[in-house]
């Protein structure tokens, strides 16, 4: 069966932007809505200080706002943490989970990101679930296999009945300015795309499979044609309207 996913390009601000990110904000909502309509949907996950006037400013050029995290649990004693139902309460349709990240730097294990998913798709959200190998995996030659194990570990059942988005992120790449190969990219995502249509079926067909790292205005033509890819997330070039804008229209 062949489905059309129609592309998504995410833009994960990280711990990057203030109010006056707004004005970018802006700028790219010009941009939009200047040329021909873009072909993608078009998501911001910019800090949660900012998530809810994002949200607002989103509503009226079609930019959707997403969390970059959430709690498992619906409320509670968890200083510092936000839950889905708060980030859908400030207006937001997508969280990511299991950023790199975030892997790295909090333990977050398989089992804690498939149920930070869970609770984003319990609030209504949909979530980014992240994966990605190291480069010593990599090199080692086990990144398919690491990949598959953490999608299979970070995705919840409830994929089958709901919407997810799977982002690939080589966690060398990420920030570094280095790409797989356009070969290893498509390598890639076939691998995730058999594992999600053995599990979820059809479902498992019209699951977007994102990639990240280094996504830039050079590359997003290419990358964004492989099959399998069905948009990016974008770090560092979120951060300029021009940049991201550019990528949006390479989709
Ligand atoms: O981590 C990323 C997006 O979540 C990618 O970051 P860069 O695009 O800055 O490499």
């Amino acid at each position: 069966m062949t489905t059309t996913i129609t592309p998504l390009i995410a833009g994960n601000w990280k711990m990057n932007g203030l109010r006056a990110s707004l004005d970018e904000l802006t700028a790219l909502a010009e941009m939009m809505t200047a040329g021909e309509a873009p072909r993608a949907i078009v998501v911001i996950c910019p800090p949660a200080t900012i998530l809810a006037a994002v949200a607002r400013q989103g509503a009226t050029s079609g930019i959707l706002a997403g969390g970059q995290d959430c709690h498992p649990a619906a409320s509670g004693a968890h200083t510092g943490d936000i839950a889905a139902g708060m980030l859908a309460d400030a207006g937001a349709q997508y969280v990511i989970v299991g950023h790199s990240e975030r892997r790295a730097a909090h333990g977050e294990t398989d089992d804690i990101v498939r149920a930070k998913a869970e609770a984003a798709i319990g609030a209504g959200l949909k979530p980014i679930i992240c994966v990605g190998e190291t480069e010593a995996e990599r090199d080692g030659g086990s990144a398919e296999s690491v990949v598959v194990s953490q999608l299979a570990g970070s995705i919840p059942d409830a994929a089958g009945q709901h919407d997810v988005i799977v982002a690939y992120e080589p966690v060398w790449a990420i920030g570094t300015g280095r790409t797989p190969s356009n070969d290893d990219i498509a390598q890639m995502h076939d691998a995730i795309r058999r594992q999600l249509v053995t599990r979820f079926g059809d479902k498992g067909q019209a699951i977007h499979i994102l990639y990240g790292g280094s996504l830039k205005p050079q590359n997003a033509r290419e990358i964004l044609a492989i099959s399998n890819v069905n948009g990016g997330l974008v770090g560092g070039a979120s951060l300029l309207a021009k940049d991201f804008a550019t990528i949006i229209s390479a989709v």
